[in-house]
C-alpha cells in the first residue's frame, strides 16, 4: 500500500491470519503518521463528496447516502460514502483520487470471517438453537435481508453501473472490520470519538496480550500517529488493541475472529426467557418490568489459548432478586440479608448449569453438522461461535460440578463475581439481549 512508503512499517502476511503490520527496522515510538487528508471519517468524506458531486445533476454520493442511510449511525454513513465512491470509481470518475481508488480496491479484497457470507440455511439452524443473542441476530437479519441486492439494482438502474450485491456486502463487512474509534477533543474541551478508516494503520492486528503499540491524534496537525510502547524489533508484528474489553460475540460479529490471547474477556449468554424452569415465565416478566438484563454475562480467563477459568458477572445485575421476593429491585436489595442473597445466587447458578446441560447436546449436534458442511462446501465461520459456546458451557459445568457438593456462601463465590470484586468494574451494556427479532417465535 503506497501510504506506507517512507514509514518504518510494512504490511505483509501475518501468522494470525490476513495481513498485519510489521516493523521494518527496530522501532521505538512513532512509526507511522497518517495525514488528515488520507483518513476517511464523516468530516473528510463530506469534503470529498462536495468535490466529487459538484455541479452534477445526479449527485452520486449524495443519492447513495440518501438511499442507504435510513439508520442514522456513523459507521453506516461511512459505509454509504464508500459505496458512493465505489460507484464513481466504476464510472471512471476517481482518476484524480488514486489513493481513494486504491483503498476501495483494498476494501473489496478484504475477507472478514464473520457471518456476512454465511449460508442462509446454516444461519437458520443456528438461530433455532440459540435464538437470543441480539448481536448475532442483527447479523443474521442483515445477511438474510435483500438490502444489498436492492441497492445494487438501484445503482444499476440509476447510473447503469454494475456493483453486484456481494461486492456491497463485502465493502460493508470490510468497513466495519477496519474502522477505528479515534479520540478527539472538541472546541469546548470535551472528549469524543470519531469513527474513522485510517489507511495503513488499519493493517494492524489486534492482540491485547501482545499489544506493543497505540494510536493517537496529533492535536496540532490532526494527523493520526501510531507509536510503539516498547522497542519492537525489526521483523516483529505490531499489535494494537481494538478494544480493552473483549466481548467475544461482538469481536466475532465485527471482526470475524474470537480472541484467545491471555487475559480476561466477556461473553453474553441469553438466559431469562430463553430457558424454561418452574416459575420462569413469571420471573422473566418481573425482570422485564424491573428493566433487568435478560442475559447473563460471563467473564472468561484465557491462558495459552485455552479457557482457563470463568465467573458469572453479577455486578449491576440483580436478576437473581426475583428468587428472594418480587418487589422492586431496590426494595429487595435493601431488605435482603446476606443469606437470602447467597441462597438466590445458589439457585441461579444451579439453573444456569441446567440450561447449559440442555444446550450442549444441541450445539454438539450443530458442530458436527458444521464439520460435515465444511468438508463438503468449504469454510463455515459460525463454527467459531459454536465452539466458543461449547467451551464456555462445558467449563461452567465442570466448575459447577466441582463446587456443587459443598455449595455454600463461600464456595459460591468461586463461580460468581459481584460488585467490589477485584476487576468487576465493567459490564457490557445491560440491555444487550432484550427483545430481539421474532422473540415471540420462541
Ligand atoms: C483492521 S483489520 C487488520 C488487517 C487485516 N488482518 C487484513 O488482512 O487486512 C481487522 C481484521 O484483521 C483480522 N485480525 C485482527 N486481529 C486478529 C487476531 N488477533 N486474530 C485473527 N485475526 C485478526 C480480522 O480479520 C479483522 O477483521
Amino acid at each position: 500500500m503506497s501510504i506506507l512508503n517512507g514509514s518504518q512499517v510494512c504490511a505483509r502476511k501475518s501468522p494470525v491470519g490476513g495481513i498485519g503490520l510489521f516493523a521494518e527496522e527496530d522501532v521505538e515510538g512513532e512509526c507511522l503518521r497518517v495525514t488528515r487528508k488520507q483518513i476517511y471519517n464523516l468530516e473528510t468524506c463530506l469534503e470529498l463528496k462536495s468535490q466529487l458531486d459538484k455541479d452534477k445533476e445526479e449527485p452520486v454520493v449524495q443519492q447513495v447516502l440518501k438511499y442507504y442511510s435510513k439508520v442514522h449511525n456513523e459507521t453506516r454513513f461511512l459505509i454509504a460514502y464508500m459505496i458512493g465512491f465505489e460507484v464513481l470509481r466504476r464510472k471512471g470518475e476517481l482518476k484524480d483520487h488514486p489513493e481513494l481508488s486504491e483503498y476501495l480496491q483494498l476494501l473489496l479484497s478484504t475477507t472478514v470471517d464473520n457471518l456476512a457470507f454465511e449460508e442462509d440455511a446454516l444461519l437458520e439452524s443456528y438461530y433455532e438453537i440459540e435464538p437470543g443473542n441480539a448481536l448475532v441476530n442483527m447479523s443474521i437479519k442483515e445477511v438474510q435481508s435483500d438490502e444489498f441486492e436492492e441497492l445494487s439494482a438501484y445503482i444499476s438502474d440509476t447510473w447503469q453501473v454494475s456493483i453486484p450485491g456481494c461486492d456491497i456486502r463485502r465493502l460493508t463487512a470490510a468497513v466495519r472490520s477496519r474502522t477505528l474509534e479515534i479520540p478527539k477533543i472538541d472546541e469546548d474541551g470535551d472528549y469524543y470519538v470519531q469513527i474513522s478508516l485510517v489507511p495503513g494503520l488499519d493493517f494492524a492486528n489486534h492482540d491485547n496480550a501482545r499489544q506493543n503499540a497505540t494510536f493517537d491524534v496529533d492535536p496540532d496537525t490532526n494527523e493520526i500517529v501510531l507509536k510503539t510502547t516498547t522497542t519492537v524489533a525489526a521483523g516483529s508484528e505490531i499489535f494494537i488493541s481494538y478494544t480493552p474489553y473483549e466481548d467475544m460475540t461482538r469481536m466475532f460479529v465485527t471482526y470475524g475472529f474470537i480472541p484467545c490471547s491471555n487475559g480476561l474477556k466477556a461473553v453474553d449468554i441469553p438466559f431469562w426467557g430463553y430457558f424454561h424452569f418452574e416459575d420462569s415465565e413469571e420471573l422473566t416478566e418481573y425482570l422485564f418490568e424491573q428493566q433487568q438484563p435478560n442475559n447473563l454475562q460471563l467473564i472468561l480467563e484465557y491462558k495459552d489459548g485455552k479457557l482457563e477459568d470463568l465467573w458469572l458477572n453479577m455486578a449491576s445485575n440483580y436478576s437473581f432478586a426475583g428468587f428472594i421476593q418480587k418487589d422492586s429491585i431496590q426494595t429487595v436489595m435493601e431488605n435482603a440479608s446476606e443469606e437470602q442473597i447467597d441462597r438466590a445466587l445458589i439457585k441461579l447458578i444451579g439453573l444456569v448449569d441446567k440450561s447449559f446441560a440442555e444446550r450442549i447436546p444441541k450445539l454438539d449436534q450443530f458442530n458436527d453438522f458444521c464439520e460435515k458442511y465444511e468438508a463438503e462446501n468449504g469454510t463455515c465461520n459460525i463454527q467459531q461461535l459454536v465452539q466458543l459456546q461449547l467451551e464456555v458451557y462445558r467449563k461452567y459445568r465442570e466448575k459447577y460440578a466441582s463446587i456443587a457438593k459443598h455449595l455454600d456462601s463461600d464456595s459460591l463465590y468461586d463461580l460468581v463475581m459481584i460488585e467490589g470484586d477485584e476487576w468487576v468494574d465493567y459490564r457490557l451494556p445491560p440491555v444487550y439481549n432484550f427483545l430481539t427479532r421474532d422473540l415471540e417465535r420462541h
